[in-house]
């Protein structure tokens, strides 16, 4: 079988998108996935997403990590696959799509490369030390650090992720440094195991943690700088509840192509 896929990028986070319609793969094999995404071996992604037809929404969104496996919301693949959607025709200037962690609705540019993306809400903020541990679809664990562009992201990131706590069903490591008029954020990767240049729903829990910190509430608006460039993150925030959360940010095709002989 050949299969068509399309390679997108959100602030440096890329994924291989298949239309599901056109190509329906019918069990979806983890080991091909992550040799799909392999750097090495395959077109390499830090994730790979089918778009399939749903009933009730636009669209429904499937998504796996690099690694092969499942992997729970994915925000930069979100803002990606509502701008593959509208490259297909899918859809125009909005959309209502289902992901893991439920029903996403999303805003799309005019030029179709930026892309704001309703986020779940939160309610919960947990503490491990001095660290932040909250789910935004997919767990997060945020620490502050100080000269974060130094830090050794892929060996502590690591020893967090496998440590006791996290080992078994792994978290999303994410590091802050505080630069004033906006956020520097690095992030280790469940899943990739790896540092990658951004993670949506990972800048999303950051915002959270420091708005918390800071003791924040009202209408709040962040800007954050990640490895591969520009997010901004909008909430309203309670002291209890964040509610209302977008997550917008660039999500841009790269190129496209097809793989042959897919034994499926
Ligand atoms: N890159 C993602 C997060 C993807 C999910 C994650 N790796 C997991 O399953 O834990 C994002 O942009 O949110």
């Amino acid at each position: 079988m050949k299969i068509n896929f399309y390679k997108y990028q959100g602030a440096g986070n890329d994924f291989i998108l298949i239309d599901h319609r056109v190509s329906p793969v019918k069990n979806i094999d983890y080991e091909l996935v992550a040799q799909l995404c392999h750097r090495r071996f395959g077109i390499g992604a830090d994730g790979l997403m089918f778009l399939q037809s749903h009933k009730d929404y636009d669209f429904e969104m499937l998504y796996f990590n690099a690694d092969g496996k499942p992997g729970t919301m994915c925000g930069n693949g979100g803002r990606c696959i509502v701008a593959f959607a509208k490259h297909l025709g899918i859809i125009d200037k909005e959309t209502d799509f289902l992901a893991v962690d439920g029903p996403h609705h999303a805003r799309i540019s005019e030029s179709g490369e930026w892309i704001d993306l309703q986020m779940i809400d939160v309610n919960t903020i947990n503490t491990d030390g001095n660290a932040f541990v909250l789910n935004t679809g997919s767990p997060h664990y945020v620490a502050l650090k100080e000269d974060l562009q130094n830090l050794d992201v892929f060996n502590e990131g690591k020893s967090i992720r496998y440590n006791e706590t996290y080992k078994t069903e792994g978290i999303n490591v994410n590091f802050v440094e505080d630069k004033g008029d906006h956020l520097f954020v690095r992030t280790y990767e469940r899943g990739v195991e790896d540092e990658t240049y951004a993670c949506g729903t990972g800048v999303t829990a950051v915002a959270m943690a420091i708005a918390n910190y800071k003791n924040q509430t009202g209408h709040i608006k962040t800007d954050i700088k990640v490895l591969g460039g520009d997010i901004k993150i909008e909430f309203d925030y309670d002291g209890k509840s964040f509610t209302n959360v977008f997550l917008c940010g660039p999500a841009k095709l790269v190129f496209e192509g097809d793989v042959s002989n897919v034994p499926l």
